[in-house]
């Protein structure tokens, strides 16, 4: 996991290579690249969706996930957070954390994954090893603590010094890297090592009171007893391990597989799993990553090609063969495994069966969406789900000839089927399709793979914010809907109250209806007509967030009542509450970091200026300044020309999303009118 370029592609082809799995080294500016096999990624050298493979080293199989570093695909990272027991993290020698390193970081706190880090790139100019470090501790508040140190740096990088085994590593550029030699320690940089390993120690000695007792005797630890100190203190996610190379110059690779067998967990270091039981979820099941656990996987990714849908699952516990069968407690229906695979990149190798701790896809399972456990139908257990940022910014899309609209319809459903982050709707005012995604890369590449892959030819239109409604008052409305057509009537009515919610919150329903005045089986269909009402809000037509709707009251009618009644009625008093309850439009807000020289911030911070932005901070790194802003995604379309032309190319920027906001009035005005217009 990485800031977008920081190397984690080059770094995975390297441990391909060197572990056999293949005999060339594929090249991301060279479109060669095992990992990133979709054409798109292959044309702008960046990785779009995580591919996953397999390799061993020391005879100890490690899968692997690489993912994205873009912000539009973050959802990627999350799932492989989600199923992976211990992450890489990548740095660039001479930027050290990014943004993206913030958020993808922060990702691995939320799924408790122990990581160790590597600071990639040492042979670029301007490489720092102790600056990186500096900034893992300052802005990502990680102990982080070197376990080796340069020897060189830029051009003249040459290999690492251990600082467990104290000795130095020197790569043979001539074999790729293939073969390196292991020395003494230079005399020049003898106390150097010296004094950080004397870090190192007094670091592991913290967390471990054997080797603080060691450490105050004043006795050296051995390099075993080192090695497993680190290794726990890094499961336990109290220190983290930084080493150092260059993948493109082919150096550090085999000492950082080392460091993940070393110090990353197994599958039994790691708590086992938790779950609950699907038909009663106040108990909570826990499931051992044991072979003759019940079995228990969680399904983490979908792809739809040609051969075949095939559900990448994690096995937690318990193990998996062709031709059981398996159930899944979202849909309580039970399905046959007919194949599985283990994947490398595109490519598969069939296998017949599979334990806990490992990841294969199955293929052809019909009814599975990402995020559902898979479990053995005699012991149920439902995993927690994964969860995924909500869609930013959306496009009206239309197809180029009638014959498509069909075609379009399934390709898109296809699409976010696999996409957990891209959202497809039909606005019910214009009839237009609206696609919905995290950002202008993300929904281009949507609609190129649309065209690739489905051959579907579509007009897409300007890129815009996906707003959001709120209330900022309690209110109350009651819904009647009491009509009689020819013979049978329909009889609903229900009041509500709504009452506005924590940002974040989304919808929630609270039942508090007493002495049955709406029947049970007529609550069900109320919640359902104002879920699909609050989609379209009362203002601008965009989904109504963080509110609560109590149902408190109504009546019923013996024969005349129905379901369809009661929706309609829900639908109604939603609509008529949410007019009364003061709404408002939010707006996406967006953290935009831009780095740049000196003598052209004025220009930009005076541009942020214009565009709503608020100025967070500054700060000054390796000679350029790094101004942090907040700004409206409204605000930021075309930003990436803007801040090309006005600083001649110099300076760079990233944005991610931070927060919905209250729209200022003016905007609010300008939207409702556009969209009431329309
Ligand atoms: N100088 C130098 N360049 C490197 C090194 N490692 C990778 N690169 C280059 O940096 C660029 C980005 O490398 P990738 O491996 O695609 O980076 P990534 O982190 O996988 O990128 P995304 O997946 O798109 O986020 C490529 O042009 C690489 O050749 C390195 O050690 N030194």
């Amino acid at each position: 996991m990485a800031h977008i370029d920081a190397g984690k592609t080059t770094t995975t082809e390297r441990i391909l290579f060197y572990t056999g799995i293949t005999h060339r080294i594929g090249e991301v500016h060279e479109g060669t690249a095992t990992m990133d096999y979709m054409e798109q990624e292959q044309e702008r050298g960046i990785t779009i969706t995580s591919a996953a493979t397999t390799c061993t080293w020391n005879n100890i199989r490690i899968n692997i996930i690489d993912t994205p570093g873009h912000v539009d695909f973050t959802a990627e990272v999350e799932r492989s957070l989600r199923v992976l027991d211990g992450a890489v993290a990548l740095f660039d020698s001479v930027s050290g954390v990014q943004p993206q390193t913030e958020t993808v970081w922060r990702q691995g706190d939320k799924y408790k994954v122990p990581r160790i880090c590597f600071v990639n790139k040492m042979d670029k100019a301007g490489a720092d090893f102790e600056h990186v470090i500096e900034t893992i501790r300052k802005r990502l508040g990680a102990r982080a603590v070197a376990i080796q140190i340069p020897i060189g740096a830029e051009a003249n990088f040459k290999g690492v010094i251990d600082l467990i085994e104290m000795r130095a590593i020197l790569w043979h550029d001539e074999t790729m890297g293939a073969k390196y030699s292991v020395e003494d320690i230079p005399e020049s940089l003898l106390k150097k090592a010296e004094a950080f390993r004397m870090q190192l120690i007094e670091t592991v000695a913290e967390n471990d009171d054997e080797m603080l007792h060691k450490f105050l005797e004043g006795e050296t630890p051995t390099a075993a007893e080192l090695k497993k100190s680190l290794r726990s203190a890094t499961i336990g996610m109290k220190v983290f391990p930084v080493l150092c190379g260059t993948a493109f110059k082919n150096k550090g690779v085999q000492t950082l597989l080392d460091a993940v067998v070393d110090y990353l967990p197994s599958p039994l270091d790691v708590p086992p799993v938790e779950g609950i039981d699907p038909s009663d979820p106040s108990i909570t099941l826990v499931r051992e990553a044991k072979d003759d656990a019940p079995f228990s996987a969680l399904a983490f990714k979908l792809i739809n090609d040609p051969f075949g849908k095939l559900s990448f699952i994690r096995i937690y516990s318990g193990g998996l063969k062709t031709g059981d069968t398996i159930m899944n407690p979202r849909t309580g229906k039970t399905e046959r495994v007919g194949r599985l695979v283990k994947m490398h990149a595109n490519k598969r190798e069939d296998i017949t069966e599979i334990y806990a701790g490992d990841i294969c896809a199955a293929v052809g399972l019909k009814d599975v969406k990402t995020g559902d456990t898979l479990c053995t139908p005699n012991a149920p257990v439902a995993l927690s789900a994964i969860t995924f940022p909500e869609p930013v910014i959306s496009v009206a899309i239309e197809p180029k000839t009638k014959a498509d609209q069909e075609k379009m319809g399934m390709a898109l459903a296809r699409l976010s089927d696999e996409d957990p982050t891209f959202k497809v709707r039909t606005d019910e005012d214009s009839g237009q399709t609206i696609i919905s995604g995290m950002g202008e890369l993300h929904l281009e590449i949507l609609v190129d793979r649309m065209k690739r892959e489905h051959k579907v030819e579509a007009n897409v239109g300007e890129p815009r914010v996906a707003f959001r409604e709120t209330i900022r008052k309690t209110s109350e409305a009651e819904g009647k809907y009491i009509r009689q057509t020819g013979g049978s009537g329909n009889y609903g009515h229900v009041k509500i109250r709504l009452e506005p919610n924590e940002p974040g919150a989304g919808f929630e329903f609270v039942n508090e209806i007493k002495g049955g005045v709406v029947p049970k089986e007529y609550v069900k269909p109320t919640e359902q007509g104002i879920r699909e009402a609050l989609q379209g809000g009362v203002l601008a037509g965009y989904e109504m967030v963080d509110f609560k709707a109590v149902l408190f009251d109504g009546s019923y009618h013996d024969v005349d009542s129905n379901e369809m009644a009661f929706k309609i009625a829900g639908s109604m008093a939603f609509k008529e509450a949410a007019r009364k309850a003061s709404p408002v439009l939010l707006e996406p807000v967006m953290a935009v970091e831009v780095t740049v020289p000196e003598e052209h911030m004025g220009t930009i911070i005076g541009d942020i200026n214009s565009r709503r932005g608020r100025i967070e901070g500054m700060e000054h790194s390796g000679g350029s300044q790094v101004i942090k802003a907040i700004v409206p995604l409204k605000e930021m379309f075309g930003y990436v020309n803007e801040i090309r032309s006005s600083t001649q190319g110099r300076a760079s920027y990233s944005m991610q999303f931070a927060r919905y906001e209250e729209a200022p009035r003016m905007i609010s005005e300008e939207i409702i009118g556009r969209n009431q217009g329309k």
